[in-house]
């Protein structure tokens, strides 16, 4: 019980078309490999920052990037998670995640829930907000008898999130991002390990690759956790993949053996969507 699954932490640079030429060549590729889910990075089609999103939107399912992916989901044969690109919908502005299935379709979408601002003097300011709208929706599709959730780069930081997604019934969540030279050594790896201890599942983070002129400086180190919280594998800076099984099974085991799932206090507190 269980499948391959591909990250692809791209190159991404100023030309749209290229960068979606690369995606659509590597979820080829990933499919030969053997893989039957592929996952891209947050921000694949466009340099990341404020001032490019308005620029590089479109609409999904009708804009460039949408329909690439889908036709390589439908020619390859796999599902894609088509990490994000900035979307327009009713003159807002959005930070998007779609997923397609391996005939073509769109199984799911999301908005990047929490926006990134943050401001650590001397280091990095960045506020998301000033552009882009949130989303309200917690995401998870189905994907071979086991479902899967969605959250973008900032996203990650928030547990209750991750937490609604595994009372869902998610085993894996897949988490395109772009954390940075401050934040990336820090925190991506043990938010990454922490989602994945906290929930008992699956965790996978999917990176841009590093471009040191960039703009925004992204860390890389795309990397797959077991629901141990241990690192199955993790990518280093440059472009690459990263190829590996998921085993479900696994889920189970740790849920059995250490079942903090049955032990909320749920009479004391909960974490529940408002209606
Ligand atoms: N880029 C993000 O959304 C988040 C990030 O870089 C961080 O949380 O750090």
């Amino acid at each position: 019980m269980g499948f391959k699954i591909a990250l692809i932490q791209l190159s991404v640079g100023p030309d749209k078309s290229k960068n979606i030429a690369q995606a659509v060549k590597e979820i080829h590729l990933a499919k030969e490999k053997g893989a039957q889910l592929v996952a891209l990075p947050e921000c694949f089609n466009s340099p990341y920052g404020t001032k490019y999103f308005d620029e590089y939107a479109e609409e999904v399912p009708s804009g460039e990037t949408s329909r690439a992916l889908s036709k390589a989901a439908a020619e390859a044969g796999v599902c894609v998670v088509g990490g994000t690109v900035p979307e327009r919908y009713e003159k807002k502005l959005y930070n998007t995640c779609t997923v397609w299935d391996d005939t073509g379709k769109l199984l799911a979408q999301h908005r990047k829930m929490h926006l990134f601002d943050i401001d650590i003097p001397n280091k990095i300011t960045f506020k998301e907000s000033e552009v882009l709208s949130a989303g309200d929706k917690i995401t998870s599709f189905d994907f071979l008898g086991s479902k899967i959730g969605i959250g973008i780069c900032y996203d990650l930081r928030f547990p209750e999130m991750a937490h609604l997604m595994a009372k869902e019934g998610c085993s894996l969540l897949i988490y395109p991002g772009a954390f940075n030279m401050t934040t990336g050594p820090r925190h991506w790896e043990l938010l990454g390990r922490a989602r994945a201890t906290d929930q008992q599942l699956w965790v996978a983070l999917v990176s841009p690759a590093r471009d040191s002129a960039a703009g925004y400086v992204a860390w890389g180190h795309s990397l797959l956790v077991d629901p141990w919280g241990q690192v199955v594998e993790q990518l280093d800076h440059e472009p690459g993949v990263l190829l590996a099984d998921v085993d479900l099974k696994v889920v189970d085991e740790v849920r059995s053996q250490i079942p903090i799932r049955k032990q909320r206090r749920t009479d004391i507190y909960d974490i529940t969507i408002r209606s």
